[in-house]
């Protein structure tokens, strides 16, 4: 279970864009979070996947509170997340090519070569990258594709729990379809948990078991 109790957060202590916000998603559970620009959605997922501090609560994954936030929350904490963003070129290495991108948690988690190189293998062609695109850098390959290969480094190490933000804000139906897809299938094989945070009613409500809406900054 991951449970956000009582989150306070945002970027300023004196105005917090999140409030005393609680959540708490199940084994396996699908969530999606709805709500108008601005409302603070994005900063509540970024701290449920440890990547942000709040300024008050805690966030509880599997009965364990997180002892830290970014680069300071312990390995198997930070590593039990997967996380896609709305924006793949923001959150992608211009440098890497896309096998390298996808490789990225591994190596930095001290994988060998031969079992990244495995691991990719196994996820391009789920999410639907061939060999000639894995050879590109992100300025060489649309924004869809680039998606494709933030989906499977999100899921490179296994994580127990999705958070996608926005993921297919930027994607046309079908490579909308594909990744939503992706997910559930990985879903299904391993059981992980997702908290989907976006605008679109109807693909929240189609694609989730549960749909939380804020109507404004709560
Ligand atoms: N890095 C930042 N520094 C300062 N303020 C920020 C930062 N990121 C977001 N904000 C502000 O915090 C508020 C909430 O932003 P957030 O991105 O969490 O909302 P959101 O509901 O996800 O919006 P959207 O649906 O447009 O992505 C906004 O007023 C935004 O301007």
């Amino acid at each position: 279970m991951l449970e956000l109790r009582g989150i306070t957060a945002g970027y300023e202590p004196r105005e917090p864009v999140v409030r005393d916000v609680s959540l708490t998603i199940g084994d396996g559970e699908a969530v999606g979070l709805l709500g108008p620009s601005g409302c603070g959605k994005s900063t509540l997922a970024r701290v449920a996947a440890l990547l942000h501090r709040p300024d008050a609560g805690s966030v509880v994954i599997d009965g364990e509170p997180a002892r830290g936030w970014r680069h300071g929350a312990p390995r198997e904490q930070r590593t039990a997340f997967g996380v896609v963003f709305q924006q793949p070129r923001q959150s992608a290495d211009p440098r890497l090519r896309l096998r390298d991108l996808i490789a990225e948690p591994l190596r930095a988690t001290g994988r060998r070569r031969a079992e990244a190189d495995a691991r990719v293998g196994e996820l391009a062609p789920v999410v639907g990258l061939s060999d000639e695109l894995l050879a590109r850098r992100p300025h060489e390959v649309s924004d869809g594709q680039l998606q494709r290969a933030c989906v499977a480094r999100a899921l490179v190490l296994r994580p127990r729990w999705l958070i996608c933000d926005e993921m297919t804000a930027m994607l046309d139906a079908s490579t909308t379809a594909a990744l939503v897809g992706v997910v559930e299938a990985y879903r299904r094989e391993s059981g992980a948990g997702l908290l989907a945070v976006g605008h679109d009613a109807v693909l929240l409500e189609r694609w989730c078991d549960r749909v939380v809406r804020w109507e404004r900054s709560p």
